[in-house]
């Protein structure tokens, strides 16, 4: 069972407000991240009543039964169960301090729920027996890198008279490149390496009861599914619930290279080419139900922990982590966008109804797509809408590496003063590329290096050019989104844990030229989250509405003098070009 401590934060005026009121309104909204995950509470004026957030336990596996003895380099899981139950603990925290307060029924005051997840980390299960065949493999594990290469290969051989190769069919239908980062591959090493799950897709009796999810999949089941009479199995090995709401929406099915981003549904010619043809898969029974990211009808709460927290209340939003900043930063228009420095770093640009081709190594996805809502909308208002992706995977987390690996500082909180003891980080820099390289590179091969070491560098130094390594990776990614999409982005909207180092946002806005502006709500995930679920229920009218409530807290205007800004960025390119290549292809 899960130990970690709970961190629950309410605001007592706006509660007083809300106690006040006549008929107290909240939108909840979960905030499934890679390190932790949050419960908020938002008032209907877009005010947050209360935060919970809880860290949990990452598992980087040293030697597996899985992998032969090998070394699991690059392997990253999370136990779903761990998962489940910081979200609970997060809203049953929530709850008790809130009736502390003198809230006798705050699940009556709550309207909707909002899911926000980390994408493409994939989980599977089975629906009758309720056995989970293996920890959820996270997004930025690399084990699949070489079934990457590998359907790259088997695409690659079958039509070598053809001039379009099929990883360009592919990538032109699903917006995405074969890359260990997408939840189909991972699907793929579950199928091939895990016997008991093969074996129940092989059994005509047990296949239909086969279900892969990403964590808003697993989260919404959860929520909606009844309890088994048992929790746990003769072994002790903790049950999922049964018959729960199997779904996700289109921004989560966009990660996955099984969803054709025209049809938005499964396309099961995709998940032959990504899964291979060994195994028969029934992609209507074993996918969830793709539907629109903010809809009324997703599925209703069960109830949350002994004492049913939440009961009854409809979950009325799904939305990737990404596209959920996207959403809380209210860019609603093309051409608005936004970089969110968590675990990892994520630049994303509303295209609106274009589905815009990168040829700069970006992502073409889903932002987001209204559905029904319980007030009648305009259908217009139910085409998907697109964005550009630049997928960065360590920004913050190389931040947890010198904290947690290196043990060059206690917190993160310490590095904005080591950063700034120091004049520059004197010609060196830190290329994170610790599992390869994601946007714009796409190189499996590459690993991390630091470069331009002389013997007056110290340990603030190190920090300093860490921090560096994320405003320079979202410099690369903004220039591929800026040739992309030929819009000249005028700022950068920040979010993201990492946006409390003002070092950091400075040194952003120096190298990308441009102003970077943070919200006053650093939550801009889970609000976005919120936002997609009160519009369903119509606490929201229309997006006009939620722009209002977004406002600037801090902005950062460029200081660095062009020249300085030409030669930090000519040595980070020759940084990256020595971290390219450095594993044989026979070690990836
Ligand atoms: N002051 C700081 N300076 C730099 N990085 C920070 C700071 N505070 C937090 N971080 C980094 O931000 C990340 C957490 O951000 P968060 O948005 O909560 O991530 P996630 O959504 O991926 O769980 C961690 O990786 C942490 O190292
Ligand atoms: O949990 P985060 O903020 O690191 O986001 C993870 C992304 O969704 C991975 O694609």
């Amino acid at each position: 069972m899960f130990q970690c401590k709970v961190k629950v934060k309410v605001n007592q005026s706006v509660l007083s407000t809300l106690q006040s009121s006549p008929s107290p309104s909240l939108i909840g909204s979960i905030d499934q991240g890679t390190s932790s995950s949050r419960f908020l509470l938002v008032t209907s004026t877009g005010k947050i009543l209360s935060t919970a957030q809880v860290e949990f336990q990452q598992h980087f596996p040293s030697s597996s039964r899985y992998n032969s003895g090998s070394s699991c380099e690059g392997w990253h899981e999370h136990d779903p169960f761990d998962i489940w139950d910081s979200v609970c603990l997060c809203i049953s925290h929530t709850v008790t301090e809130l009736t502390k307060c003198g809230v006798e029924d705050v699940s009556s005051w709550i309207k909707a729920v909002g899911i926000t997840n980390q994408r493409e980390t994939t989980v599977s299960w089975n629906d009758r027996t309720g056995k989970v065949y293996y920890n959820a493999i996270v997004w930025d594990d690399t084990r699949t890198a070489a079934v990457a290469e590998g359907i790259i290969r088997e695409n690659t051989d079958s039509s070598s008279s053809s001039n379009h190769k099929p990883q360009d069919v592919l990538r032109a239908k699903t917006g995405l490149p074969i890359a260990s980062y997408f939840a189909g591959t991972k699907v793929r090493w579950l199928i091939d390496n895990i016997q008991e799950l093969r074996v129940d897709l092989e059994s005509p009796m047990e296949c239909n009861n086969v279900r892969f999810g990403t964590i808003d999949v697993w989260l919404v089941y959860m929520l909606t599914g009844f309890k088994r009479s048992i929790a746990e199995d003769e072994m002790g090995i903790r049950l999922a619930c049964e018959g729960g709401v199997f779904k996700t929406d289109v921004s989560n099915a966009s990660r996955w290279l099984f969803m054709d981003l025209d049809t938005l549904d499964w396309d099961v010619d995709l998940v032959k080419k990504v899964v291979g043809s060994g195994c028969e898969f029934p992609v209507s029974k074993a996918l969830p139900k793709i539907v629109p990211s903010s809809d009324c009808t997703i599925g209703t709460i069960r109830g949350v922990g002994e004492k049913m927290d939440l009961k009854d209340v409809p979950i009325a939003a799904i939305l990737g982590d990404q596209q959920a900043a996207l959403f809380g930063q209210a860019c609603y228009q093309p051409g608005e966008a936004k970089c969110t420095y968590g675990t990892g770093l994520f630049l994303m640009m509303n295209t609106g109804t274009q589905k815009i081709p990168s040829t700069n190594g970006l992502l073409t996805t889903v932002a987001y797509q209204l559905g029904q809502r319980t007030v009648a909308n305009d259908e217009t208002d139910k085409q998907p809408v697109y964005s550009l992706e630049g997928s960065v995977a360590f920004s913050g987390s190389t931040i947890q590496w010198l904290r947690d690996r290196v043990e060059l500082i206690s917190d993160a909180s310490e590095t904005e003063a080591l950063a700034t003891s120091v004049p520059s980080s004197q010609g060196m820099y830190l290329v994170p590329a610790f599992s390869g390289l994601f946007a714009p590179h796409w190189q499996s091969n590459a690993r991390g290096c630091m470069v331009g070491l002389t013997a007056s560098h110290s340990k603030a130094h190190i920090v300093r050019a860490a921090l560096e390594a994320s405003a320079y990776q979202a410099r690369e990614v903004f220039d591929s989104m800026v040739a992309d999409s030929k819009v000249e982005l005028k700022e950068m909207r920040v979010d993201g844990g990492a946006t409390a180092n003002k070092f950091l946002m400075q040194f952003q806005s120096d190298i990308l030229n441009v102003p970077v502006v943070r919200p006053e709500h650093l939550e801009t995930t889970g609000m976005g989250a919120a936002f997609a679920a009160g519009l369903a229920v119509g606490v929201w009218k229309d997006f006009d509405e939620i722009e209002k409530m977004w406002a600037v807290n801090t902005k950062w205007n460029p200081r660095m003098n062009d020249g300085e800004r030409q030669k930090l960025w000519k040595g980070w390119n020759k940084a990256v070009q020595r971290s390219m290549q450095w594993l044989e292809d026979d070690e990836v």
